[in-house]
């Protein structure tokens, strides 16, 4: 490796139990605790080198340069926690279908955590990778894990970060991304969850709701009820969407073909086929199934959808260094 050079590489994950609400904005604390799966089809490849001579930080987003605060602000941290504080030249290219509006700033500020502290030749345990990618961007605390990972709650800056739960390994479970549009999201998962904190007259519940789903989608996982872990995870889904629908100004994040997803999804399982939907914040559609299901569900699927349009992803890895 080149001196104070590294590049990492971090998968996006999706979650099946919901962050949706900072405690602390500053610190990115989140209100409940979370679950997620870390997928091996999308990820976000970043180098780091730094460079004495700049006054500063220099980033460029798949080949393009970019004036983003967030990174300039995140990177200000890493400083804060390496000692080392230099300037860097930050390449960072997103490995995500462009339509598929999954680039996620999950994998961004995972893999800019480990290449940055890399390159100030720092080797950080992964708790202290995820309390720092943590800082970036909440979703990034769980990219650090491949397969399922639990991002604690924690009450401070020291007690909130990811830890690995190893399921995955036993599980052939699936995620099939529907990919509805790539339109640029109306409003920001940053500002979404802001608002529904400030104005939901659900939030209260949906705090103790989401505590009571992560505790009992771990005992699903444990014992392998992939029933009881899908109905958990696309109820959950579904209580944060809610939260939107009810905020003041209300929002939401479905397009049309959203619904008919949500519908066709639930028909397939109807069928007999165990297959069950969750959403983030845009309209795009992720189906969980098991692998064994797969083609079938796909088959259905493709009857309303493009087939490039049905991206399949498996258990991906957590963060790694590229060097
Ligand atoms: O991933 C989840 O738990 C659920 C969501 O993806 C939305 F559905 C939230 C992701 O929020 P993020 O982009 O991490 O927000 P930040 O901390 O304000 O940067």
């Amino acid at each position: 490796m080149a001196q104070y050079q590294a590049s990492a590489r971090a998968h996006t994950n999706i979650a099946l139990i919901k962050y949706w609400g900072k405690k602390d904005q500053q610190l990115i604390l989140p209100m409940n605790g979370s679950l997620s799966l870390t997928l091996d089809k999308f990820y976000t490849d970043t180098s780091v080198s730094y460079d004495k001579n700049l006054t500063q930080d220099e980033f460029y987003l798949n080949g393009a340069q970019k004036e983003d605060p967030k990174v300039m602000h995140f990177m200000d941290i890493v400083r804060q926690n390496t000692g080392f504080d230099s300037h860097a030249v930050i390449k960072s290219t997103n490995h995500v279908p462009t339509a598929a509006g999954l680039a996620s700033s999950a994998s961004a500020y995972a893999a800019l955590a480990l290449a940055a502290t890399a390159a100030a030749n720092k080797k950080f345990d992964r708790q202290k990778l995820s309390r720092i990618a943590r800082r970036g961007s909440g979703s990034a605390t769980r990219s650090i894990f491949g397969g399922f990972a639990e991002w604690l709650e924690g009450t401070d800056d020291q007690s909130s970060y990811a830890q690995p739960l190893e399921y995955e390994n036993d599980w052939d479970i699936r995620m099939i991304a529907i990919v509805i549009d790539d339109q640029p999201k109306k409003v920001s998962s940053r500002q979404g969850m802001q608002t529904v904190v400030a104005t939901s007259p659900f939030y209260s519940e949906w705090i103790k709701s989401a505590k009571t789903d992560l505790k009992n989608i771990k005992t699903a996982l444990a014992s392998q009820d992939f029933k009881h872990f899908g109905e958990i995870a696309e109820s959950n889904a579904l209580k944060m969407h809610a939260l939107n629908l009810s905020a003041q100004p209300h929002f939401n994040y479905f397009a049309p073909a959203s619904i008919i997803a949500m519908n066709i999804i639930e028909e397939i399982r109807e069928l007999g086929y165990p297959c069950y939907y969750t959403m983030d914040a845009g309209p795009n559609v992720k189906v969980i199934c098991k692998n064994a299901d797969l083609s079938v569900i796909l088959r259905q699927l493709q009857n309303h959808f493009p087939a490039d349009h049905l991206l399949v992803a498996a258990p991906g890895p957590g963060a790694q260094l590229l060097d």
